[in-house]
């Protein structure tokens, strides 16, 4: 047991609202992260199972640099509740309440204000080519009815307002949109309805995952563009399945907080490892 402990590669679990992580601390050098590993260890039945995998790394010009990769292997640019996990374990190790985080996305902040744990995501990306959405094709040809709104937080994000979200089919319309030709590199697909103008309730089909209890990315997604439809103010709850989001957008970027739990450390086993 002991040398198979001593040959596998450490991890821990964690899950913000829900949205739960496998964190992979590589800053030792030790990880060589494949798709087929990460579908390997994703694998909720013959792995340990994540909604997103986090691979941490040293960053000569920051805290620390975080890859986000999906349970099906793809790579993701943003992860809202990943980030505020990892803020909250390295706070934590090094007694900091100040972060400074590399992703695909650029630099992020991540803050302790009285003992609560914020991560500035950044601007929202507005700009069709930013987002990113395909030159050329008709928005109106979406396969669901609604008027959505297109927000880039690092990754695509396609946010509907309805009615009544805990009404909706969120695993059919959520991937009949995932992979539309007006995302070249698919979409995380929001629905989301209005409670009241500092209140949101969302449900989120993730790209290269599916439902999730929360979606730190798009609640700010989903923040921005209800403040942009004259929904809400800047500052909102999120109502995710798995507990409530705050989202803060102000001048220096969107704001993101929540609940976060380390759940287990562990360590993979080489016969896991074998599976890549
Ligand atoms: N759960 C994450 C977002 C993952 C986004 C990923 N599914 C993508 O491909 O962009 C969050 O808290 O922001």
């Amino acid at each position: 047991m002991e040398s198979r402990r001593s040959s596998g590669l450490p991890f821990c679990k964690m899950h913000g609202a829900g949205n739960d992580f496998v964190i992979i601390d590589a800053r030792s050098g030790a990880a060589a992260l494949t798709p087929a590993l990460v579908r390997a260890v994703g694998d909720r039945h013959r792995g340990v199972g994540f909604d997103q995998l986090a691979e941490l790394h040293d960053h000569g010009q920051a805290d620390i640099e975080i890859r986000f990769w999906n349970a099906d292997g793809s790579r993701a640019g943003a992860c809202g509740n990943a980030t505020r996990c990892v803020a909250h374990l390295l706070m934590t190790e090094r007694g900091v309440d100040r972060l400074h985080i590399v992703t695909a996305r650029g630099d992020l902040w991540a803050e302790r204000r009285e003992g609560v744990i914020w991560v500035n995501m950044g601007a929202p990306l507005l700009d069709p080519v930013d987002i990113p959405l395909a030159p050329g094709v008709d928005p109106r040809h979406l396969p669901l009815p609604g008027d959505p709104v297109a927000v880039g937080m690092g990754n695509p994000h396609c946010v509907f307002f309805v009615t009544d979200a805990e009404a909706e089919d969120v695993a059919r319309r959520g991937a009949a949109v995932e992979n539309d030709p007006l995302f070249p590199q698919a979409t995380n697909v929001e629905f989301a309805s209005v409670i009241a103008p500092d209140h949101l309730r969302l449900r989120v089909w993730e790209r290269g995952t599916g439902i999730t209890l929360a979606c730190g990315s798009g609640a700010c997604a989903t923040a921005v563009a209800a403040h942009l439809r004259g929904l809400t103010g800047r500052q909102v709850t999120i109502r995710a399945d798995g507990g409530d989001l705050a989202v803060d957008w102000r001048a220096d970027g969107v704001w993101l907080t929540g609940p976060v739990a380390h759940v287990f450390d562990a360590v993979l086993s080489p016969e896991v490892m074998a599976l890549a």
